[in-house]
Formats: C-alpha cells, structure tokens, sequence
C-alpha cells in the first residue's frame, strides 16, 4: 500500500482500480479542457487540479463580516470549488450557519452526480455522507487541518488534544472515504518548473501594479510587493500549513493518512503545500488591498446611488485575485488573461459569500478541443499576419461567457472581473449578455495594434467600469506605505482584519477627480 501510494509515482487512481484508495497524488498528470499537452517552449501553466486546489482556498478567505468569525472555534471554515466535467460550476465558502458541504448540496442538489469536488479543509462526516450520497465523482482535500478542526485549541474543552467530538468525526469520515464509491483524495500536483518564479515575475508586471507605478513614479514597487507578500505569505502558512512537523503528521494519521507521514513522502508533500501556498500569496499581493488604490467608477454620468453600487473592495479583490489565478492556465504564448463572472442575488443566501453566486468563469485559450500547433501563436511583432494568434484564441471573458453554467438575468446585478481591459470583441458581448458591471484595469484602453484594440471600452455606456485607479480620498501610495510599514499597521493585521477594515472603510465606487 505504502509503495502504491508513493508521492512520487504517477498514481491513476482510476486505472489502479483504486478508487476508494485512502488517498492518491497525482504527480505531472495535466488535464486540460482546451490543448490537452503540455506546452514545451511555453511560459508554465498551472494545472488544472493546482488551479481548483489554490481556488478552493481563496474560497476559505472569501471576506466575511466580523459576526460569521464567530462561529463554533472547533469547526474551521472551509472553501469548496465544484467541477464538472473540468469545468468549475461552483465556487462556495461555510458561512456561520452551513459548511461548505451543505452549501453544496442545497445549491446544486442531484446535479452533484458526476462533480469532483475540492475542499480547503477534508469535509466532516455530516457534509461528506451528504455528498456521497448525491454521486459526487470525487472529493479532493487539502491535508491540512480538518474542517472539523483535530488541532489542540484552547477554546475547545478537552486540553491535552482534540475534543472527542472531533475525533469520532475523523473516524467516521474514515469509514465514508474507505467504504463510499466516490474516490476521497488529496490531489496534489508539483508545480510547473519555475512556476513561482514566473508568477512573481508576471505578478509585478500586472496592469494593477504597473498602474501604481504610472501614476506614482516614486512607487518603491518592489520593496512594496516584497513586503506585502511576506505579510500573505505568513498569514496563510498559519492559515493553512500545520507549521509543527510532529503535529501535521498526528493529523494525517488521524485523518487515515499516515504513508503521507514517511519520507520522503511528507517532505514533498510539505514542500508541495508551501509552493501553492507562495503562489496564492504571490498572486494576492498583485491585486494589493492597501496603498490607496482600488476598484472605482469614474463614470461621470452616473449619480451616487449607481456609483454605490460597486461591491466592497475587499470582494472586489478576492473576485480579481480569481480571475487572477486562471489566468495562470493560459495556452496564449504570451498574455494570460483570466475572467470570472459572478451576479448578486435578490436577498444574501445561506453561501458564506452572501447573495453572490458564481455565473460563469475562463481564461484565454485557443477553441476546445484543438491540439497545440493547431493553429498560429505568433503576436503583433511577427510581421507576416497569418501565423498571428489573435484570430484563432478564445478571450477568457469569451470562454467565461460560452461556458457559463448559470444564466444571466436580467433583474440581477451581475458583474465581470477580468484581469486585462476588455478589447473590442468583447465589450459588445459583455454588454449583450447583460452584464451590469466591469472590474478591471484600463492600462491598455485605447490603445489599438494591428490585430486587437481597446478603444471601445472607454466609450461603452450602460454598463459600469470599476477600474483599478487611486481612490481620490486617500493619501499617496508612497506616503501610506512609508506610514504601514513603519507603523506595522495594515502589515501586521490578520488578512480578514485587514479586509473587514477596507469594507467598511472603503466604498468602492468613487468619482474620479
Ligand atoms: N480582456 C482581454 C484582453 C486580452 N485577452 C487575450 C486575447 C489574447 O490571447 C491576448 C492578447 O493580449 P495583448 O493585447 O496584450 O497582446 P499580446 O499578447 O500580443 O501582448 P502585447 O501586445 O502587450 O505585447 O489576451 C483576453 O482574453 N481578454
């Protein structure tokens, strides 16, 4: 068992006719919906299994309001992404009333059959009997601590270790894994050769980042981002990482994972979860949630009541930060743009990101189905416009709306996140489908090449641009870095602190001067 379970094998759990297998690591197995290669000679990619795992933990820090943090201390809050067919169709959190699991069932019910799902924190026995029973697929986990928490906490009654409750829920969800049709993993894949590299490098490039050094020339950009990151960083390994050795391991034991605890399996596996970790951090601080800049309505037609309603910032970011990271599944050579399209319901939901649900998400590629070499990846440098790319690729707000796994509807606030200023094939569709508002930066607008422009989105009415832009009510980016960091204030606080503080705080939609 230990042997067939080795970290460092290619592990099919299907072909090993182990489907109830106690858990599996898929190594360099890439599954891809669109050119299902890889892409040799290109910038790396995230997998596809890495991009559900990293969205199922920025799920876990969807902001929330300061009454939802007060929940039970024994059971943690947990993020969840649903797939189906490779296709994510869900992106949930626990709220105070549900878990994640919950969340599922009531939101999508029977469709559940055939989903694999991908859970933050592994789900309790309540929540994975639940999922079951609907015919999920597969339920992938991190291995970090449970959603019904197995870490010595000292709000919990027992004092010497886990409360008793939580260790009767271990074994039990033991039992579902070993004994449920559903293949019940932790499904992690090493990253592409110099992944975090690229995603730091690219990260310091965005359009929000460069828009800060346009605006302010005397931006310290990468002390700023060095910095900021370190503060993610630290937040989320203590989020999300068990960061004593010994007490990691007597959780994977607990949890039925104990060939995780040998080596060199714990190590990698350790090493695994620190490099998505890094990325998420890394990915975060490009979209950085301090520095006076945000997501605002300079719409000057508009009165204060549409401009109030852009969402708080601290949504506006995580949504970003989404589209962020599947834009790191890019099969452009050279420009990864991620999309991802959420509307906002009538009244908030049991969801722990309130009245919002996910409508539809994508990033850049070239059609479903073709095979790389299909057709040309050559940009605007190449002189000869055949072998140029723009005519053949998919635009991740494209692909967001194609693949939208719920309608658009047209008494609902619906809003696109997209990580480059949408282009002129795209404008007219956004608008079409209804969409209501647009967060993005506006780095590229106006600007018009051979083969792809941007003039239309400066002039497109009827549907609100939220840009990436100085709030005009703060200070200068250099003067509120200086201060935070000398003050250790914003730095210092933990992230939902820090986001709570920027929602109340901090309105988005405000008028450029
Ligand atoms: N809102 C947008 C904007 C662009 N794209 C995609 C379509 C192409 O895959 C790529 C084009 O990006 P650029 O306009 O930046 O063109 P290049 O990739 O050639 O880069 P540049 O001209 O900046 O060097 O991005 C997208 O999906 N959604």
């Amino acid at each position: 068992m230990a042997a067939n379970n080795s970290f460092q094998m290619k592990i099919d759990p299907e072909e090993n006719g182990g489907r109830n297998h106690s858990f599996s690591v898929v190594t360099n197995r890439e599954v891809s919906t669109q050119t299902d290669h890889s892409m040799q000679g290109h910038s790396p990619r995230l997998s596809k299994v890495n991009l559900f795992t990293l969205l199922s933990l920025w799920m876990e820090l969807f902001p929330m309001k300061r009454v939802d943090q007060e929940n039970d201390k024994q059971v943690k809050r947990t993020g969840l992404v649903i797939v189906h067919n490779m296709k994510i169709t869900g992106l949930h959190c626990s709220s105070s009333e549900l878990h994640a699991g919950q969340i599922a069932v009531i939101k999508h019910g029977s469709w559940l059959k055939g989903c694999d799902l991908y859970f933050s924190r592994k789900p309790c026995s309540s929540c994975l009997k639940m999922v079951v029973n609907a015919g999920v697929n597969k339920i992938s986990y991190w291995p970090a601590d449970p959603e019904m928490s197995l870490l010595q906490n000292e709000t919990v009654s027992s004092s010497s270790s886990s409360s008793p409750d939580a260790k009767l829920d271990a074994n039990a969800a033991e039992r579902l894994k070993s004994n449920s049709r559903p293949h019940v993993c932790v499904l992690l894949q090493p990253l592409a050769f110099n992944m975090n590299q690229f995603v730091e490098e690219t990260s310091m490039k965005c359009d929000f980042l460069q828009k800060i050094v346009c605006l302010d020339p005397s931006f310290q950009l990468e002390e700023f981002f060095i910095e900021y990151r370190k503060q993610r960083l630290k937040d989320y390994e203590k989020i999300f990482l068990i960061s004593n050795e010994e007490a990691h391991k007597g959780i994977l034991m607990k949890m039925g994972l104990e060939n995780f605890c040998e080596n060199p399996y714990f190590t990698s596996l350790r090493q695994n979860m620190k490099d998505l970790i890094l990325l998420l951090a890394t990915v975060d601080s490009s979209v950085p949630g301090c520095a006076g800049y945000g997501f605002h309505c300079r719409d000057t037609q508009l009165g204060d009541e549409d401009r109030d309603q852009g969402l708080p910032q601290g949504i506006a970011r995580h949504c970003m930060v989404q589209a962020k990271l599947l834009a790191y599944r890019t099969e452009d050579p050279k420009t990864g743009v991620g999309a991802v399209i959420w509307a906002e319901g009538k009244s908030s939901n049991c969801d722990g990101t309130g009245a919002m649900y996910l409508i539809g998400c994508g990033y850049n590629a070239y059609p479903v189905g073709s095979e790389y070499a299909d057709f040309p990846q050559m940009d605007d440098r190449q002189k000869d416009r055949e072998i140029r790319k723009f005519r053949y690729i998919i635009h991740a707000e494209q692909n967001a709306i194609t693949f939208r796994c719920k309608e658009i509807q047209e008494d609902e606030k619906t809003m696109i996140f997209v990580t480059k200023c949408p282009c002129d094939e795209c404008v007219p569709l956004i608008k079409g489908a209804g969409i209501k508002q647009i967060y993005t930066g506006d780095l590229d607008s106006k600007k018009v090449k051979a083969d792809i422009s941007y003039q239309k989105f400066g002039s497109l009415q009827c549907v609100h641009k939220f840009t990436w832009q100085r709030n005009p009510e703060a200070s200068s980016v250099t003067e509120q870095h200086t201060s935070t960091v000398k003050a250790n204030g914003f730095f210092g606080k933990h992230h939902r602190d820090f986001e709570e503080e920027l929602q109340t705080s901090k309105r988005s939609c405000v008028q450029e001067k």
